[in-house]
């Protein structure tokens, strides 16, 4: 997707970046929107040679390819594979050279390399701003990225694992379904939600449970201000505030009050749990036993946030779509509930549906529900077009036979992988039985899977953001007979399309699409 990505790295981009309006930013602007006008017209009016050694430059103006980068990223990535005929081709944002890549031997490189730079690559969503190579003449070698790199995704990464552990998992399970059955309850017994907005909530409430601490998960009005400040946050992640975050936009202001907002938040939170007289297992607890300061625990809160609430709402919105219009696939997944329910829970029991699933075990949502866990896998395919980041940092990487220069920004599109006809015959077609899981001719099974990332940096929430997922779709499919419907009330005609340019909350394009529901089951 464009996962982690443009949410984690751009939100915690966002909340390292306080920086003070001072005249050193007023020169740094001037000098920069000067250095990007230069290099506008000086690719306009002398393009590079494009000889067969070096990688293919972009004629035109700079600036608009990088407004497209932007705002249009997919299209622009794939019409100028196509235009170009090139495996991979370079364009400049601001001064930085950025090189698009497809193939087989440049996505092997590309998660697996050492010498990428993933934090620096996802400086590119603030213009390469902040401690890059060049901004600071060259002050940090790579060894210093590479430590500071390594120091701090290994200590948020070791972080989330302890929060992610499976004891802990188990233990907050029962607290997740209350949190959703809980906004489930609001919904009434029948009526219409729209899933882009109602299930996001619900994510964002279970993120928050599992990220911060109880006094704060069970206060609906400060998880609705979190959100609220949340998402001003995500909308207000445009392309000035992104590229020229110095520049004084409303964007900028609205983007530095509500980090500001969620990181005070946070801080009290945090404050709270430390003058409590007993500790207990929740997440801000668990990093204060660990040690961690007040700053390294907002961070890693909001950081987790970031990185949890847009992915896995979406998924959760989509699966709930595509089964929405697959009604065989849609019985088979109630069917492989029902089994869950029956083999695990009291199915004498007068609890509600959301009681008894809690005590299923934790295996049960890794280890058995293959038909759910192919439906998951099929959604992040078909939705799997986000472009990952990296930054060179060696001195003579070669692609497919060009050099990269050190310092160049590097993009892969997932769609090379995902929606590619060699890896997935009828790639737009939504068939979660492609991924036949067990059976012998498992070729799909076994083709490149980018949704979770690969290589050096696999995505450290996977299992977390499938679990919520399940449990998401387990209640909602036994306790609602559902169909998809437009504004009007009236039955859609056909599947929503996906917008894969927007980075952040893949909303379907067009007409809206909502969810007309019926309750079944308590
Ligand atoms: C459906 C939900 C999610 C999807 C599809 C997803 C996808 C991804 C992808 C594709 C990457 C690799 C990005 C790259 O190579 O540039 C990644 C990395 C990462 N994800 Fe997720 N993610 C999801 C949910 C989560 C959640 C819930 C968390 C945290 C609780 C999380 C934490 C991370 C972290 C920390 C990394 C960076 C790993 C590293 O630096 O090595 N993700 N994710």
């Amino acid at each position: 997707m464009t996962m982690l990505n443009a949410t984690l790295s751009s939100g915690l981009a966002q909340f390292e970046s306080h920086l003070p309006w001072t005249p050193y930013f007023t020169l740094a602007a001037v000098s920069s929107l000067l250095v990007g006008l230069l290099g506008t017209l000086y690719a306009y009016f002398f393009p590079s040679g494009n000889d067969a050694n070096k990688i293919h430059a972009l004629r035109g103006f700079s600036a608009v390819n990088a407004w497209m980068f932007f705002n249009k990223r997919y299209d622009f990535l794939w019409s100028n594979f196509d235009k170009t005929g090139h495996d991979l081709f370079s364009f400049k944002v601001l001064h930085h050279q950025v090189v698009a890549m497809s193939g087989d031997e440049a996505r092997k490189i590309f998660f697996n390399e050492k010498k990428l730079s993933f934090l620096e690559g996802y400086r590119l969503l603030r213009g390469g701003v902040g401690h890059a190579i060049e901004s600071h003449g060259s002050l940090l070698n790579d060894r210093d990225i590479k430590a500071e790199e390594d120091d701090s995704t290994i200590m948020f990464k070791q972080r989330l694992l302890k929060i992610l552990h499976r004891d802990r998992l188990q233990d907050v399970i029962p607290t997740l379904f209350s949190d959703i059955s809980r906004c489930m309850e609001n919904w009434g017994a029948e009526g219409t939600i729209d899933p882009f907005k109602d299930i996001y909530d619900l994510v964002f409430q279970m993120t928050v449970r599992m990220a911060s601490c109880q006094e704060l998960a069970t206060d609906p009005a400060m998880v609705q201000k979190m959100g609220d400040l949340y998402w001003k946050l995500e909308q207000n992640a445009t392309l000035v505030s992104l590229l020229l975050p110095w520049f004084p936009s409303t964007a900028r202001k609205t983007t530095r009050q509500a980090s500001k907002g969620l990181s005070d938040m946070v801080s009290h939170y945090v404050e709270v749990r430390q003058k409590a007289d007993v500790p207990n297992l929740d997440a801000i607890d668990v990093l204060i036993a660990d040690g961690a300061d007040t700053p390294s625990i907002v961070h890693f809160v909001l950081g987790t946030i970031f990185a949890g609430v847009v992915n896995t709402g979406m998924i959760s919105c989509w699966v709930l779509l595509y089964l929405g219009f697959n009604n065989a696939c849609k019985q088979k997944t109630i069917a492989e509930v029902q089994n869950l329910i029956a083999k695990y829970t009291n199915t004498s029991s007068s609890e509600p549906i959301h009681q008894r699933l809690s005590t299923a075990p934790i295996s049960t949502w890794e280890d058995e529900m293959p038909v759910t866990e192919s439906v998951i896998r099929e959604t992040l395919r078909i939705l799997g077009s986000g472009t990952p980041l990296r930054r060179n940092l060696a001195d003579d990487l070669r692609v497919a036979g060009k050099t990269i220069d050190k310092g160049a920004f590097m993009v892969y599109n997932s769609a090379d992988v995902h929606l590619n006809e060699r890896f997935y015959p009828e790639p737009l077609k939504f068939d979660p039985d492609r991924f036949n899981l067990t059976g012998e001719d498992d070729t799909q099974g076994k083709a490149p899977f980018l949704a979770w990332g690969t290589g050096r940096h696999p995505c450290a929430g996977m299992k977390i953001a499938k679990l919520e997922i399940k449990m998401i779709l387990a209640l909602f499919l036994y306790r609602y007979e559902y169909t998809l419907v437009d504004q009007s009330g009236k039955p859609a005609k056909q599947l929503p399309q996906l917008d894969r340019n927007t980075i952040q909350k893949k909303k379907p394009m067009g007409e809206p699409c909502y969810l007309m529901y019926r309750k079944v089951a308590e």
